[in-house]
């Protein structure tokens, strides 16, 4: 490692702990902050995020504070792992006591509710002129903090920023690849989660290894259509940010969303199976805004349309898998034949 920095990271769940958890660990000076005061404590004396991630002691060197002030005061690195649901309130928060020159990089996979906004456009609208990035990649909080071999992706238009961030996080068991198309990599993150609902439904209800293989490769496939549209490059799903993501949260069940997926196979309703998790599962509403999206510019995305009939308008399980096999039997790799043809 170089020179050791101050680096903060806002958000007291799973991600956020083993963020600054790792961090701390490679010698930076290292503050996490935590809204509610009492976990941040409880956390701080115990050494141990109790609540999101039991059982894994925290780096006696990292600083656990509710005080938004402490936290950032010359922070010259700052990762966001908060829900993108509340992910502009937070920088909003944040932006009054940032210092100009600090380079801010979002760890969430989602869209904003309401409009088509990817938390790094977040950073850009709220916070301008401000070095934003990207970090994203198969990157499961519980395995991170077992220190199992990782790899991940920094995306940002700013080769200083990508610079810092391998500099930070870079270790023998975790490898920084770096990335300039910070929207793809972004996008992709977010559309797997949806993918992950509907592979956990699929095994909840028995599908075999055939089953899981043709659906990892069409969501692949759909995603690249998706991204096409949007003027995106859908090459960039072929790195950790995409298939790499894709397949770790399609076939584990440390995956939240996958499990929101197993738990509707089994019968639960959407509600329950929320519940029972506790965490953010981003692909809920990463699925109704994507659903919208593709609506609105008229790209066939058939998964994302049978999810949508199950989650949201009471389409039976049963009858939207079986629709599933009758519909258009299309190009194989069409984004790749498109541009070839
Ligand atoms: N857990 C994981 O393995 C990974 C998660 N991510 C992404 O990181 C983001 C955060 O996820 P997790 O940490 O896993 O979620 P989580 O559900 O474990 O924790 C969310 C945290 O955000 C806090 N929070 C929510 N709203 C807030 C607000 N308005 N102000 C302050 N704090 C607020 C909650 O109190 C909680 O501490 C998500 O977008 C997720 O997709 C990315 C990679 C891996
Ligand atoms: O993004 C993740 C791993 O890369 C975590 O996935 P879940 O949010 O589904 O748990």
């Amino acid at each position: 490692m170089g020179n050791s920095k101050k680096v903060t990271v806002l958000g007291g769940g799973s991600f956020g702990t083993a963020v600054a958890n790792f961090t701390a660990s490679n010698g930076h000076d290292v503050y996490q902050w935590m809204r509610n005061e009492q976990q941040a404590q409880d956390t701080q004396k115990y050494r141990e995020n109790s609540r999101y991630l039991p059982g894994y002691p925290l780096n006696d060197a990292l600083q656990i504070t509710s005080d938004l002030n402490l936290a950032l005061e010359g922070a010259e690195l700052v990762f966001v792992s908060i829900p993108s649901k509340s992910f502009r309130s937070v920088i909003k928060l944040i932006k009054p006591k940032l210092s100009p020159t600090a380079m801010v990089v979002s760890t969430a996979k989602g869209i904003e509710p309401g409009s088509f906004t990817l938390m790094s456009q977040i950073l850009e609208q709220e916070l301008p002129g401000q070095p934003i990035g990207v970090l994203s990649g198969p990157n499961f909080a519980k395995e991170i903090v077992q220190s199992q071999q990782t790899g991940t992706v920094i995306a940002s238009e700013d080769d200083q920023l990508i610079e810092t961030v391998q500099d930070a996080l870079s270790a023998p068991t975790f490898r920084v690849y770096a990335n300039h198309d910070r929207y793809g990599v972004e996008l992709g993150g977010a559309l797997k989660n949806i993918y992950a609902i509907i592979t956990g439904m699929a095994a909840a209800l028995g599908c075999g290894h055939n089953t899981q293989a043709m659906l990892l490769t069409r969501s692949l496939a759909e995603m690249g259509r998706f991204a096409q549209e949007l003027g995106a490059n859908p090459m960039t799903f072929l790195g950790l940010a995409g298939v790499g993501d894709l397949i770790l949260t399609c076939t584990s069940d440390l995956s939240r969303n996958y499990r929101v997926g197993f738990a509707i196979g089994e019968g639960k309703s959407l509600d329950q199976a929320i519940e029972e998790i506790g965490q953010v599962a981003e692909g809920v509403n990463t699925l109704k805004i994507i659903k919208q999206k593709a609506d609105e510019l008229e790209v066939y995305m058939p998964l994302v349309s049978a999810l949508h009939g199950v989650l949201f308008e009471q389409k039976p399980l049963a009858e939207v898998a079986a629709g599933l096999m009758q519909g258009e039997q299309n190009y194989d790799v069409e984004f790749t034949v498109k541009n070839h043809d």
